[in-house]
């Protein structure tokens, strides 16, 4: 593939066929959230929102239903004026400008094609829109249904396509405009998993090549994580944490980030010694741990809640560990996960490596558990 530098104030190498988006030089700021909170009537649907988006980064909001993803997103396409706060694209403040003068390419959970248009026409809707010559706009349709390899099916409605071939559409048709950040509202979430996938590899392909900034919702982990280069984590309207999927997954900084991004047994302690970032617990189940305090400092006599990923305990026979009894088996394939009770009456997933003849172990079997390595557990006070 041929590639060109771009010039002007946004130098970049682009593939042979892909235009120029962003209005950034690489690494600067693409996006700026300044505070923003918005409230329906009495109701605060999200609150003081801080995010500085790198020009060319990948950024998925990230939470449960009703934490406020949508809203932000709608506020930063200009959908929704937000009660307090900025929204900064580039250098401009655009606050005062709606969606269609922001210049932002949107692509929806069901699409939301032309449905009388033909596939070309959809894509090159934006650019007539906008006064683009008719030469011009043909030119960067063909480009663009290339890029995403729908050249051939120019002339079809986008009821004579599949459902990723329809999203591959709304991508070029949201690209078309020469956007300057491009926002994916869940947009893989009308596929079956085997074409999500494919699409989301797609997707980051694309994204990879264009270096387009990009800000996506999903309610999916594994797609924030596995696409993102940074995740944003929202609960309930705030903020948790906006770090890289490594960070986020293995330095959650909340309660609420530890057990809604992958799984963790939560389990209660008190503090024998706390220092600066860390802290000496003993488990109520008996044993003894070093954990990283990462929300708040703790201090001896304190309770607390100690967090640890199923696949970084072990069982093993051990002194270190604690005393618990097999409650149930199950063989996941490649992994082997024991439910444990600990003398406390604390449920307990493990999960390890399953390896040739590895034998589940029967209920009602004593055994002792222990954290693989010393700091992969994070305590955070008792709610
Ligand atoms: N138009 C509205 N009027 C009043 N309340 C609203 C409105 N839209 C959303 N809300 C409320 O604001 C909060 C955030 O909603 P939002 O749609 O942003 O969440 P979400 O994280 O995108 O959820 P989902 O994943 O279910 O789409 C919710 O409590 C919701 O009920």
């Amino acid at each position: 593939m041929a590639y060109h530098l771009l010039r002007g104030d946004h130098a970049r190498w682009m593939p042979d066929g892909m235009m120029q988006t962003g209005t950034q030089s690489e690494g600067g700021r693409a996006l700026v959230v300044d505070g923003v909170t918005h409230r329906y009537g009495s109701s605060t649907a999200v609150e003081n929102i801080n995010l500085d988006i790198r020009s060319g980064e990948l950024v998925a909001l990230l939470g449960p239903s009703g934490c406020g993803k949508t809203t932000l997103l709608r506020i930063i396409a200009g959908f929704i004026r937000q009660t307090e706060g900025r929204i900064i694209l580039g250098d401009e403040v655009v606050d005062d400008l709606g969606p269609n003068r922001r210049r932002i390419g949107i692509v929806f959970q069901n699409y939301a094609l032309f449905p009388h248009l033909s596939i070309a026409e959809n894509v090159a809707y934006g650019p007539a829109a906008q006064g683009v010559s008719k030469a011009e706009r043909e030119a960067e349709t063909k480009r663009l249904l290339d890029l995403v390899k729908l050249g051939h099916l120019a002339d079809r409605l986008p009821r004579q396509l599949s459902g990723g071939q329809q999203q591959r559409v709304a991508l070029a048709r949201a690209l078309a405009i020469k956007p300057r950040i491009l926002l994916l509202d869940e947009p893989f979430a009308a596929l079956d998993k085997n074409l999500r996938l494919d699409m989301q590899i797609e997707i980051k392909r694309l994204q990879r090549l264009s270096g387009i900034t990009t800000v996506m919702v999903t309610h999916d982990q594994e797609e924030a994580l596995s696409m993102a280069d940074r995740v944003a984590v929202l609960s309930q309207g705030r903020l948790e944490q906006f770090a890289s999927p490594t960070d986020i997954y293995d330095r959650p900084e909340s309660l609420f980030v530890n057990t809604f991004v992958g799984s963790a047994n939560q389990l209660a302690g008190q503090v024998l010694s706390a220092e600066a970032g860390g802290a000496i617990i003993r488990l109520d189940a008996g044993a003894e741990l070093r954990a990283r305090t990462p929300s708040s400092p703790l201090v001896a006599g304190q309770r607390c809640t100690v967090c640890l990923r199923p696949e970084h305990l072990e069982i093993a026979d051990d002194p270190s560990g604690f005393a618990a009894v097999v409650e149930m088996g199950l063989p996941l394939g490649p992994t082997v996960v024991h439910e444990v009770r600990g003398a406390d009456g604390a449920g307990i997933k493990v999960s390890e490596p399953r390896r040739a003849g590895t034998a589940l172990l029967a209920t009602g079997t004593p055994v002792r558990v222990r954290p693989l390595s010393a700091d992969l557990a994070t305590a955070y006070p008792a709610a």
